[in-house]
């Protein structure tokens, strides 16, 4: 068996399509232009790209973009004074700040601080909790994409047994919620889960989010399962030259694409969908703000 390629940057491609649409009613109908503020502090080259990527992508769906590039010194209490400018301001709608961000800032304390009326990351523990309890509002942009290639892929998710490898607040925890709203029965496997080859054999749904390269072997995925990998790992590539590198992701993909149903490729699978699903999110931000209902194809 040769597993069918889910290919993620033309679903996002897609959803970005559908995105213009929305904007382009949003202001004919309602005179609304969403605007998305990006602020990055430090000079980390694979967060740059990230955020000119988003910066970009916000400006060719027909929203304001806005981005804050602050030098890799700046205080956390500026830090805090931008987020509490940007929460007043009636022409944003949504506001992340890139993670990683340098170790003198507590981030914790900058997620807390943003608006949760424009917490597109669905980082604030009142949109954590609003996601556990399935209110309306922003999803965990990683998640959501996720969710929407499984979708498309399988039709509905109901009765499944997915088990997601790492228990992390940006992609395991948020994942699992999202999954069980779909009627999965969920498993989040972490570092101290006991046999977990074992356990992947059973998943008819691996979501790989561990942060470590090729870790999820062939062999551990049930054939004809539905492998999802979300690891973005930069390693060495000897094979391309000296002192070259590439991306793989937490799957070891040559293998699982043997025996997988279907599988998400490292790069253009799960990575572009984050990018579009921040847009998304923008949109269902704007329209709560505005007494709309966000449109259902773009959230869970
Ligand atoms: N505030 C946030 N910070 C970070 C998030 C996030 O969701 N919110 N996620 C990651 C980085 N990230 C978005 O910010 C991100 C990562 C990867 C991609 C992507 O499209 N990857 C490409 C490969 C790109 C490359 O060549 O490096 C792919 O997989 O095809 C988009 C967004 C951490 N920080």
């Amino acid at each position: 068996m040769t597993a069918q390629i889910i290919d993620g940057k033309a679903f996002a491609q897609q959803l970005r399509h559908r995105i213009a649409d929305h904007v382009e009613r949003l202001k004919t109908e309602h005179g609304l232009t969403p605007g998305l503020a990006v602020v990055i502090v430090g000079e980390d080259p694979a967060s740059q790209v990230y955020v000119n990527s988003k910066s970009k992508q916000t400006k060719e769906v027909g929203m304001n973009s806005f981005k804050y590039e602050l030098p890799k010194d700046t205080g956390e209490a500026e830090l805090l004074n931008l987020i509490d400018e940007l929460n007043e301001r009636d022409d944003v709608n949504g506001i992340l700040v890139q993670l990683p961000v340098p170790d003198h800032i507590d981030a914790d304390k900058i997620i807390k601080r943003i608006s949760p009326a424009k917490d597109v990351d669905c980082f604030t523990p009142e949109n954590v909790g609003r996601l556990a309890i399935g209110l309306p509002g922003p999803v965990s942009c990683t998640p959501l994409g996720s969710l929407m290639l499984l979708r498309d892929q399988l039709g509905k998710l109901e009765g499944m047994n997915a088990v997601i490898i790492g228990r992390s607040n940006l992609v395991g925890k948020p994942m699992s919620q999202l999954l069980l709203r779909d009627n999965c029965t969920v498993t989040v496997a972490h570092s101290r889960t006991k046999d977990l080859p074992g356990l992947c054999r059973t998943a008819d749904i691996i979501v790989a989010a561990v942060g470590r390269p090729e870790m999820i072997k062939g062999d551990w995925i049930k054939p004809g399962a539905t492998v999802i990998d979300v690891g973005i790992n930069r390693v060495d590539a000897p094979e391309k030259g000296e002192g070259k590198t590439k991306l793989v992701g937490d799957v070891e993909y040559a293998e699982a694409a043997k025996v997988a149903g279907a599988i998400t490729p490292v790069p253009g699978g799960v990575g572009p969908m984050t990018i579009a699903c921040l847009l998304a999110n923008t949109i269902t931000t704007t329209c709560l703000a505005n007494d709309l209902t966000p449109p259902s194809d773009l959230t869970a």
